[in-house]
């Protein structure tokens, strides 16, 4: 008895213990990174941030406050002098216990993932005071490490030092019949040839503007997983995870 209770205190301190790590996860659009970052989360007792949700939270507040023009183009001055007053948090939801993104406390999770909100996302994420803004939150967020932050410039601007840096890709026709297939199983209309486009789209957008562009570190892992099922990456950010906790020791 004296013994067994020994050996789960050890057990108990090995994991209070334990050093944390920052876990950056970028790649393509729609490629997964979200459901193994959160899975890997939730498994290890870490926080879970998806950077996409911020951007995707400006973009909805541009679209409810007129912050675009008719031909689609941002009222950027306005956008700038209104920065201030766009608050973004997470709160996790009691019944599925998944963090739903807050937009001026106002829970925004489902309208944030509209193909509106995609299309014009792209364009409000490539601008400088914007990411500026929001990568000082991200930064402040994983101050006391314990983190997996998804999104496209973790490993490269938001958390250079990262002890695990993956940059996740699979083909645009793979990943857009992943969405399709999403959105067709929540009851949602939508067309493949627009989800097809939206992807190609922003991956272009992302990668080709001028900070923070779209990119994989030099010292992200690679994972291609167009031909993984969903359990299979999931075991593979596992291992990658404990190669780097017993690396960073
Ligand atoms: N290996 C996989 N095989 C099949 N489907 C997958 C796989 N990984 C993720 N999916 C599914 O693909 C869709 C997109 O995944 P997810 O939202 O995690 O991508 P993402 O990279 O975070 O996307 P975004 O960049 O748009 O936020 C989801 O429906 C998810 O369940
Ligand atoms: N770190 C990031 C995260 C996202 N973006 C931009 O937001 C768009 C939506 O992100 P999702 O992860 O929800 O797809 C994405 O297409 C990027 O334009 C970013 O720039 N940096």
């Amino acid at each position: 008895m004296q013994v067994r209770k020994k050996s789960l205190s050890l057990r108990l301190k090995q994991t209070l213990f334990m050093k944390k790590i920052i876990i950056a996860i970028d790649g393509f659009s729609s490629c997964g990174k979200s459901t193994m970052a959160k899975d890997l989360a939730r498994e290890i007792g870490y926080i879970y941030i998806d950077s996409g949700a911020m951007y995707r939270a400006v973009t909805l507040y541009c679209m409810e406050h007129g912050l675009f023009n008719a031909d689609g183009s941002i009222r950027e001055k306005d956008l700038q002098d209104q920065m201030d007053d766009i608050h973004i948090s997470f709160r996790l939801d009691a019944d599925s216990q998944r963090p739903q993104t807050y937009l001026n406390d106002v829970c925004v999770e489902d309208r944030i993932r509209s193909l509106e909100v995609s299309s014009h996302v792209s364009p409000v994420a490539a601008l400088g005071f914007v990411r500026q803004a929001l990568v000082r939150q991200q930064q402040a967020m994983g101050k006391e490490k314990g983190i997996v932050m998804d999104g496209r410039d973790i490993g490269t601007a938001v958390f250079l030092d990262a002890e695990l840096k993956i940059f996740v890709t699979a083909s645009a026709e793979i990943r857009a019949r992943r969405r399709y297939d999403e959105l067709k199983a929540k009851g949602q209309e939508a067309s493949f040839e627009d989800i097809l486009h939206n992807v190609e789209e922003r991956d272009r957008i992302d990668q080709t503007r001028e900070v923070s562009p779209l990119r994989k570190a030099d010292d992200a892992i690679l994972l291609d997983n167009s031909l993984m099922s969903i359990a299979e990456q999931k075991e593979w950010l596992k291992e990658q995870f404990e190669k780097a906790i017993h690396a960073s020791r």
